[in-house]
């Protein structure tokens, strides 16, 4: 793609987005150019990944016919505010944030503009992002499919109603912290019975990376491939019945809520 990327923010997601674009073969780095508050972190940014990088958001988003904000949600306003005067007229803005909506992007730029919301999530630095998409009015067909494209090419995108963006935040958005946690807790069972960290690490995330592509690949039901892995009497129906009593089930619906009810909190 030779169109522009521009990036207002290097942090944990844009470090994400940037690299999975780029292994993906999606952009090469002289098309990508980026702005981070912190200057001292740019001259990594640039060796790492070989992209432009400026301590001048407005450098950026002069540049920019893709721009993505990738701040923290409560700078969306002043950040949009500093560059909107040298924003191009037909460039697409990228809202990734939490709780800023489509219609707070065009509020701070004061017009009506080309805006994508998107809720990635950091798996999109290894090629296994999720990433829900709406779109403003305006954009084009064409420039509609080269978003799900772009996004695509970190995994899976699909275009999502922005009412059920609060929704995505709590499965995909926020859930690889939650997955993370649990990843971490299955180690340290098997620590505890003698199996070195590291291999831990490795046999619980792939156990965690195999289940999901059966859910995925087969279509059955999560219960169904569950069923099949309890024999009678074995060891995985202990499994089970000790997790229904320590309330799994309940813990990750209430930790998936609570993502929910914050993200609806902070649409204001
Ligand atoms: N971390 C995640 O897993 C996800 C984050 N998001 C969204 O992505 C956005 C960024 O989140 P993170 O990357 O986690 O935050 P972060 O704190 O890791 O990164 C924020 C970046 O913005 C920079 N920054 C701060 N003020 C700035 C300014 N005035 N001008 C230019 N750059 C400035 C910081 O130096 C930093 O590089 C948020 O809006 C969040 O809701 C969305 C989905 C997942
Ligand atoms: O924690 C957050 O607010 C952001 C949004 C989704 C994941 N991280």
């Amino acid at each position: 793609m030779e169109k522009m990327i521009g990036f207002i923010g290097m942090g944990n997601m844009g470090q994400a987005i940037v690299k999975g674009i780029l292994e993906a073969g999606f952009t090469t780095a002289e098309n990508v150019i980026a702005s981070r508050r912190n200057v001292d972190l740019l001259q990594e940014l640039h060796a790492d990944f070989g992209i432009r990088v400026t301590g001048d958001n407005k450098e950026v988003a002069r540049e920019a016919d893709i721009l993505f904000l990738a701040v923290k949600p409560h700078l969306y306003d002043s950040v949009i505010k500093e560059v909107r005067d040298v924003v191009k007229a037909e460039a697409i803005i990228v809202n990734i944030a939490a709780g800023v909506s489509l219609s707070d992007i065009a509020e701070s730029f004061g017009k009506p503009v080309k805006v994508v919301r998107a809720m990635p999530n950091t798996p999109a630095a290894v090629g296994e992002g999720m990433v829900a998409l709406c779109f403003s009015e305006g954009l084009s067909k064409d420039e509609q499919e080269e978003m799900v494209a772009l996004f695509g090419s970190l995994g899976k995108a699909e275009i999502v109603e922005e009412r059920l963006f609060d929704a995505v935040i709590g499965v995909s958005g926020s859930s690889p912290a939650l997955l993370f946690m649990v990843i971490e807790a299955m180690a340290d069972a098997v620590v505890k019975a003698g199996m070195p960290r590291a291999q831990a690490y490795q046999f619980a995330a792939q156990a965690m990376l195999g289940s999901a592509k059966m859910v995925l690949e087969s279509g059955a039901h999560p219960g169904a491939l569950k069923d099949a892995v309890c024999s009678p009497g074995g060891t995985t129906i202990e499994m089970v019945v000790k997790a229904e009593e320590a309330g799994l089930r309940n813990a990750v619906i209430q930790a998936v809520e609570a993502a929910v009810a914050k993200s609806i909190e902070m649409n204001g």
